[in-house]
């Protein structure tokens, strides 16, 4: 039989570094490690030594920067190979359970990842929950004990009966019955169905029951052989005096090497260049795992380099797109996403109200003219009652009261005085002689400046707020002509003269009236869909990712694009709904003007609520924390919002901000929006069609970079 097959995992030469090339500390050193198939492993060390990291490695979460692992006859992550997969049963440290699932949820979670059936699941979670002294099945993960909690975790480990177990200690918060009761399994599993197990823990003495063990420190394996075959040959009672011992020897060890090594600590040392014999190295110890099954180390004498090969890694990166996916795993992932949402009808309701609350807001809010707004007339030539003929009285009557406020005052100064108080937007004034002073303009046609001066109406007005004082300056001036025409009809003459050279015919597009709310409220329905997906999606992968959640799925055999394309085929119906209510509400209620098509208009933003939700993914792919979630999804709204022509015309913006207008993913599919909405435009119109094709692109750039972000920092 060839030596190899005999192996269950193999870690060659291996070297791991955290973080990038300008700070990296290595925390792996030259690890050799050969645990033949159906034998227990107990790898134990303090804290920090790099037992997890080691782990993450083997099951294929991990790249190395330098060696080789192989586990069940492939590298983890290989084509066709089930490591990560159905083949491996990781249980990670974090509890890494949905807490608002049952534990049967739980269970029936990770048995359809692995696409187990019904009958199966159903048998291994009667034989679990009462093997690990479970309570009831449906009780919440979040309602159990942290001892409960790691034993669910366990299960899960368990379920599928995988050929290889990675257990990172999971008898951390288990009294010693149920403890020995584990152990006992564990020997069993390994005995009967050759399952080969890998257990870390801290209780160094309940590792004597396994067949063989590793201390490790520092990131280096300090000896490996069976339990009783190191008491002996160090002469010592208990393993945890064999690890002090050994403590010793390499403290002394380094020691010596100070001189000639890195002064940073073994923690900071840097990869050699060349590692030609590994039994040369002070790290690697020759390990006996023939004494345990009688067999040889296949690699023992290789004297190989294991580089991490960039060429290769990359294509292992870009061919998890060709993979296709798998739809149990999506089915799974879905269903779990369902549950999700099941435990938080709350906050569901509330994911649908946010649109149709925002663009409530925003069109009760925005787009308005404003309304009685406060004005100080002086009018000197009513100061003491109205003298018959009184023009000034008829021109202020033009002016509608809802829109401008006038408030009557004796004297000037006073009147300018409110002004500068803040309790007026301006003064009105007019001249004591205006009567005469407006017929002698328009009867005698005199022109002179103490005539003109006398027959207009003075504004002084406080623009510190644009549009206040323009509608204002609109108000009075349209006022003002209705005023001048029907003055010169009482008059007999034309009141055509008092027009302005220039006849706004009907409008191509758009009414008359042109309303600001039918230019901004597109761009505001877009924007709101995008941003709520970009925040939404964000912070429930970074939460997942955080939990452990996130590796545990990819340790089950998950791929990248099988979680999102479950998140993006369970959110679509949250979006459809979403953009149904938000239509609805402007369209009806607010009276936003949409011509064109409804269906058009809806795929649009759905479109772009994909591209909110990829970018969310990219977020989550970078981001680890939430609060680092909240920094980037806030620091990215107003930059999007304010060059996307969403508030304000692209027409307004300096030529270079017009030009990087262009690149935001929301300008063109803003701008096709308007013409759906406003110009009844349809997909045969450049503008809209390239408004789509721009959405869909975004989309899938940032759902590519994801991919590919979530990968390559693994
Ligand atoms: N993502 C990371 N980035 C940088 N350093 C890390 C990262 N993860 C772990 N480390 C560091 O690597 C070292 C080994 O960590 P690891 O989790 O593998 O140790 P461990 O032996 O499993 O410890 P414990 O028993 O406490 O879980 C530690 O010094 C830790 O701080």
């Amino acid at each position: 039989m060839n030596e190899s097959e005999d192996l269950a995992v193999s870690v060659i030469n291996a070297w791991k570094n955290y973080g990038h090339w300008w700070k990296s500390v290595t925390v792996l050193h030259n690890i050799n490690l050969h645990v033949p198939t159906g034998i227990i492993y107990g790898l134990l060390g303090p804290s920090g030594c790099g037992k997890t990291t080691l782990l993450r490695c083997i099951v294929g979460r991990l790249e190395l920067n330098r060696g080789e692992v192989i586990v069940l006859g492939k590298r983890p992550g290989s084509r066709g190979h089930e490591v990560p997969g159905r083949s491996v049963g990781f249980m990670p440290q974090e509890t890494a359970l949905y807490k608002n699932f049952s534990i049967s949820e739980m269970l029936h979670h990770f048995g359809r990842l692995h696409n187990m059936n019904r009958k199966d699941i159903l048998s291994r979670e009667e034989f679990l929950i009462s093997f690990l002294d479970l309570p009831s099945k449906s009780k919440n993960v979040s309602q159990l004990s942290g001892g409960q909690q790691r034993r669910v975790s366990l299960a899960c480990a368990l379920l599928q009966q995988p050929q290889l177990l990675i257990l990172d200690e999971p008898t951390v918060g288990v009294d010693p019955l149920l403890r020995e009761k584990i152990w006992s399994h564990l020997i069993n599993i390994s005995k009967t169905s050759k399952t080969t197990i890998i257990i870390t823990t801290h209780y160094i003495e309940e590792a004597r029951k396994a067949n063989c063990v590793g201390l490790m420190r520092s990131g280096r394996i300090l000896a490996e052989d069976e339990p009783s075959l190191l008491l002996n040959k160090y002469n010592q009672t208990s393993l945890e005096n064999v690890f002090l011992q050994l403590c010793y020897h390499d403290q002394d060890r380094f020691q010596e090497q100070i001189p000639i090594s890195n002064t940073d600590g073994d923690r900071q040392t840097n990869i050699p260049n060349d590692i030609d014999d590994r039994n040369s190295s002070p790290t690697s110890i020759h390990v006996s795992v023939n004494r345990i099954n009688g067999t040889h180390l296949p690699l023992d004498n290789q004297k190989r380099k294991f580089e991490k090969n960039p060429l290769r890694y990359a294509k292992r990166v870009v061919a998890d797109y060709f993979i296709l996916p798998h739809m149990h795993k999506i089915y799974a992932l879905m269903l779990k996403d369902l549950t999700v949402i099941k435990r938080s009808i709350g906050f569901l309701l509330f994911q649908f109200l946010i649109p149709v609350i925002q663009v409530a807001l925003f069109c009760l809010c925005i787009g308005r003219e404003p309304e009685h707004i406060p004005i100080a007339l002086y009018n000197s030539e009513a100061i003491n009652g109205f003298p018959t003929g009184n023009l000034s009285l008829q021109l202020l009557n033009k002016i509608n009261p809802d829109q401008i406020h006038f408030t009557s005052f004796n004297e000037f100064n006073k009147a300018m005085d409110a002004v500068k108080q803040g309790h007026y937007w301006g003064v009105a004034a007019i001249e004591f002689n205006f009567t005469q002073a407006i017929k002698n303009k328009l009867l005698a046609f005199q022109t002179d400046p103490a005539t003109l001066n006398a027959s207009s109406l003075h504004l002084y007005l406080d623009m510190t707020n644009q549009q206040v004082s323009l509608t204002i300056q609109s108000i009075i001036l349209n006022s003002t002509q209705l005023f001048l025409k029907e003055v010169l009809s009482s008059y007999k003459i034309d009141p055509s003269i008092a027009d302005p050279p220039v006849i706004i015919e009907n409008p191509v597009y758009g009414s008359i009236v042109p309303r600001f709310l039918n230019f901004a409220a597109p761009g505001m329905m877009i924007s709101i869909i995008f941003f709520l997906a970009i925040g939404l999606t964000a912070l429930m992968f970074v939460v997942e990712k955080k939990e452990g959640l996130l590796e545990r799925s990819w340790v089950a055999g998950v791929t990248t694009i099988e979680v999102m394309l479950a998140h993006i085929i369970i959110k679509f119906f949250i979006q459809f709904i979403q953009i149904m209510l938000l239509l609805t509400f402007a369209d009806f209620i607010f009276k936003v003007e949409i011509k064109g098509s409804i269906f058009l208009a809806m795929t649009l933003i759905f479109i772009q609520g994909i591209c909110g939700m990829s970018y969310g993914l990219l977020i989550s792919s970078v981001c680890e924390q939430e609060i680092e979630v909240m920094e980037v999804a806030l620091g990215s709204v107003f930059p999007i919002l304010l060059s996307s022509g969403i508030i304000w015309p692209l027409e307004g913006m300096p030529s270079i901000m017009r030009f990087l207008s262009n690149f935001t993913p929301l300008t063109h599919s803003v701008e096709a929006m308007r013409c759906i909405a406003s110009r009844n435009w349809t997909f045969g119109y450049f503008k809209v069609w390239f408004g789509f094709a721009n959405a869909g692109a975004w989309s899938l750039g940032f759902f590519v970079l994801a991919a590919i972000l979530f990968a390559l920092r693994k």
